[in-house]
């Protein structure tokens, strides 16, 4: 047993009717990473948040080195050596990188009411390039960077004063490969320097390969909490779901001809800086899965298919030469896309439920031009409830809703859409076990029905147990092309991407 350095006794939250935490108590010890895990919705995010002072939690204490703590913001919460790394964005938009990283921090910068830019650039890229981020532009605005370069601006933010507890939500899947292994460097760090991470993820090979312990939660309850010797993804699904389930998420069929109708084309291709020349052909019933290293392009592939790039050059066709040059084009024409950055690109926050999912779908719901609460209610409740989403109902907002239960509207909308054609860009990110078999079935129905699908996907076994064919970008372009096999092993696909 490691000696004690922090310790939630009694946590409890509430959202309305919504029982977050129950009274739950925890222990974390100095020099360990301590895996915190369960369902979607299980109550992962909500302690780390009332630790982080970005929940105010309605009873408990939270203690840190014998003195109880308690934070109002993050900033107070930094200042008491607690920082969290969100599951979402966690940058502000329209600041600068330099700005976002010394958030709430810029008196060290500040002299009589007068604040040196120049030093705060000047210490932000010191520290960027410490972490081996150097091409990231300290005086840039966060903006020019993508989803996953902010990322990584966020854990140089969060962890350059060396705090005591580093919360890690949910941050592994936003990451492709290399900054996955940056962000493990900087929490080993944390731990050989005997201070304490709290790693929530989804992915149980990687929890229990980086963890020291590991607790589980289930509906706001503490279920208990295990050793990393103790721990098999097994048990770890048994502890999270509270019964034994199987482990046969993808498909098992091989050799299935796939048909030789084609359904849309990319034609040369080209989005500057991110995709050169681009040329594929998705056919009827078929899943094709897009994989690479997070920058090699794939991402814009998506957006670029859907109509969404911006300066956009080549063609997209459907099989009868229809053009797709704008996202209304894509929805007229039975396209769906979900995108990587859910919060910004895919879901409308501030708003319901019930509004996210209906949305591309309101044409189809009028009645003679007019459409009716309750029709929209009925079908908004059919597809959420599909997706197991957990929420007190379809009027609920989005923003209250924990991260892989966001990702199962996106999903909802596109399932009630019915649509043709499927772009899921990292349909998986954020979603817990059950679920994560439930979308699997759920595509692998949707090819038999002759749906077809883009998978774009830094899940190298998502890519090889779902897919009738495997594109492999590197550098804006594809570097190797595999067809579903058996024998198809995770080392193939890496050879091309590297
Ligand atoms: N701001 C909020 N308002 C209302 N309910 C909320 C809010 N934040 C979280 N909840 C609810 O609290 C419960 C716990 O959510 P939480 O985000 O802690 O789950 P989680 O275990 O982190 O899930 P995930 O793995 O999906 O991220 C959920 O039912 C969620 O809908």
């Amino acid at each position: 047993m490691g000696e004690i350095l922090l310790r939630a006794e009694n946590i409890d939250k509430h959202f309305g009717i919504t029982h977050a935490l129950d009274n739950v108590s925890f222990t974390f010890n100095k020099g360990e990473i301590h895996a915190l895990i369960g369902e979607n919705g299980s109550g992962k995010s909500t302690l780390t948040s009332c630790l982080t002072g970005i929940y105010q939690k309605d009873s408990g204490k939270f203690i840190l080195e014998g003195k109880e703590i308690t934070a109002t913001n993050q900033v107070e919460a930094n200042h008491q050596g607690v920082a969290i790394i969100v599951q979402e964005i966690g940058t502000l938009s329209g600041l600068t990188v330099a700005e976002n990283i010394f958030l709430g921090n810029e008196d060290q910068f500040t002299k009589c009411g007068i604040k040196n830019t120049a030093a705060m650039n000047k210490k932000a890229q010191e520290y960027l390039d410490s972490y081996g981020f150097n091409y990231i532009d300290a005086t840039k605005v966060i903006d020019d960077y993508n989803f996953e370069d902010r990322k990584l601006v966020e854990i140089v933010k969060s962890t350059y004063f060396n705090p005591k507890v580093l919360v890690v939500d949910e941050t592994t899947t936003a990451l492709g490969q290399k900054g996955r292994e940056e962000l493990f460097k900087v929490m080993h760090k944390v731990r050989d320097t005997g201070n304490c991470v709290i790693f929530i993820s989804h992915d149980l090979e990687e929890v229990i390969e980086q963890s020291d312990n590991i607790s589980v939660l289930r509906d706001g309850v503490k279920i208990g909490s295990i050793t990393k010797e103790e721990a098999t993804p097994d048990r770890l699904k048994a502890l999270m779901v509270g019964r034994e389930i199987g482990d046969s998420y993808y498909r098992t069929d091989y050799g299935e001809k796939v048909s030789d109708e084609v359904v849309l084309s990319a034609k040369n291709v080209t989005v500057k800086g991110q995709i050169e020349n681009l040329n594929l052909d998705l056919h009827k019933g078929e899943i094709l899965g897009i994989g690479g290293l997070s920058e090699c392009g794939m991402h814009e592939v998506g957006k670029a298919l859907f109509g969404a790039s911006y300066f956009r050059q080549g063609s997209v066709t459907l099989g009868d030469g229809t053009p797709i040059n704008s996202i209304p084009d894509a929805i007229k024409h039975s396209i769906a896309y979900a995108s990587k950055d859910r919060d910004n690109e895919s879901l409308v926050i501030n708003d319901t439920i019930g509004d996210n999912i209906c949305l591309p779908s309101l044409e189809d719901l009028k009645t003679h031009g007019f459409l009716r609460a309750k029709t929209m209610n009925e079908f908004a409740n059919k597809f959420a409830k599909q997706m197991s989403t957990k929420m007190t109902g379809v009027d609920q907002f989005v923003s209250a809703l924990s991260g892989g239960n966001k990702q199962k509207v996106v999903l909802a909308r596109w399932v009630g859409k019915d649509s043709d054609l499927i772009i899921l860009d990292s349909p998986t990110r954020g979603i817990d076990v059950k679920v994560k078999a439930d979308i699997y079935a759920m595509m692998d129905d949707m090819r038999k029905r002759g749906k077809s699908i883009i998978m774009i996907s830094e899940e190298i076994m998502e890519l090889l147990g779902m897919s009738d064919r495997i594109l492999i970008m590197k550098d804006g372009k594809i570097n190797g092309e595999f067809l579903r096999s058996p024998d198809l092993k995770d080392t193939d696909l890496i050879d091309n991407m590297i």
